[in-house]
């Protein structure tokens, strides 16, 4: 696949590192404004960095846009003249909607929205993937990208907002739990290295049950929970304090922040 990254900033790089480590291309052109902090990628084979969109779209097939919301229009004005039917368009951009891609592009491109996250780096992204009209005939594409680099699932446009909440943000939100555990561990008389080690594992096997099992996440917490035990009495503790209360509320608050990203677009 030939492949070009438009803005080659944390998620681009991670995205970048991804389809490298998984042999998914045949040439991948990353771009930036300034180059010099992608320079990692210089000298693998097929790779090539430069500051020019249009050089990108034109030695490309599929083109990945992420730039900052507010950088994507100038960026499709940019290079709208070169897209052409070869070419299909998957868009990261958080709250920039199919719509208004199509009042840059037309509506006749294939577009793509896809909300990856940085886990894509290592290929375990869970990424939502939407389309317009004439993209249905391309997201396959998509699919087998974003699936070669994690799980991908195709949903509405409508909830895609949610899912960047759920699974783009998300990353972040694990990781703030993950290092509380850590902390937690610390406490408890581990050193920090082992105590990361003990997070790390236990969330990926907590993760790993409900996949491996499809069971609802009740049920595994009713193998762990020994009546009487610490379990319970940790488990409550945690919900007295807001635990899941407070993920919630902060979620929400990411979702409604990005209703004024949007707003700031228009
Ligand atoms: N970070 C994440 O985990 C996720 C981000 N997203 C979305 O992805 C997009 C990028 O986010 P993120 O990677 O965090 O942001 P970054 O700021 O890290 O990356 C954006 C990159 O775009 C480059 N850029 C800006 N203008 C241009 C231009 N005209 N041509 C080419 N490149 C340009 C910038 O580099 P330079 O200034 O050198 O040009 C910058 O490195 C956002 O829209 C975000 O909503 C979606 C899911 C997850
Ligand atoms: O924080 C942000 O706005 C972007 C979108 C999701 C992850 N990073």
């Amino acid at each position: 696949m030939k492949i070009a990254i438009i803005g080659t900033g944390n998620l681009g790089k991670s995205i970048a590192k991804g389809l490298i480590t998984n042999n998914a291309i045949t040439t991948l052109y990353l771009t930036k404004r300034n180059t010099d902090s992608i320079s990692e990628f210089e000298g693998y084979k097929n790779v090539f960095l430069t500051t020019d969109n249009v050089l990108a779209v034109q030695h490309s097939d599929i083109l990945i846009l992420a730039v900052q919301p507010s950088h994507l229009e100038k960026v499709l004005q940019d290079i709208a003249p070169m897209i052409t039917e070869k070419h299909v368009v998957i868009s990261t951009v958080t709250g920039f909607s199919i719509p208004k891609i199509e009042t840059l592009i037309g509506a006749e491109q294939f577009i793509i929205r896809a909300m990856p996250n940085t886990a894509i780096a290592v290929g375990k992204s869970m990424t939502c993937i939407c389309s317009n009209a004439q993209g249905t005939k391309r997201i396959k594409i998509a699919q087998a990208i974003f699936n070669r680099l994690g799980h991908s699932l195709i949903i509405p446009e409508s909830q895609m907002q949610a899912a960047t909440v759920v699974c783009a943000s998300g990353i972040a939100f694990w990781m703030r739990l993950i290092r509380a555990t850590t902390q937690a561990a610390i406490q408890l008389g581990f050193d920090a290295k082992e105590a990361q080690e003990l997070a790390m594992y236990t969330s990926e096997g907590a993760a790993n049950l409900l996949i491996a099992n499809g069971h609802h996440p009740e049920e595994e917490i009713d193998r762990v929970t020994t009546p009487k035990g610490c379990t319970i009495e940790g488990l409550n503790e945690m919900e007295h304090k807001g635990l899941s209360s407070s993920l919630i509320q902060g979620m929400i608050a990411s979702y409604n922040k990005i209703s004024n990203i949007k707003k700031e677009q228009l």
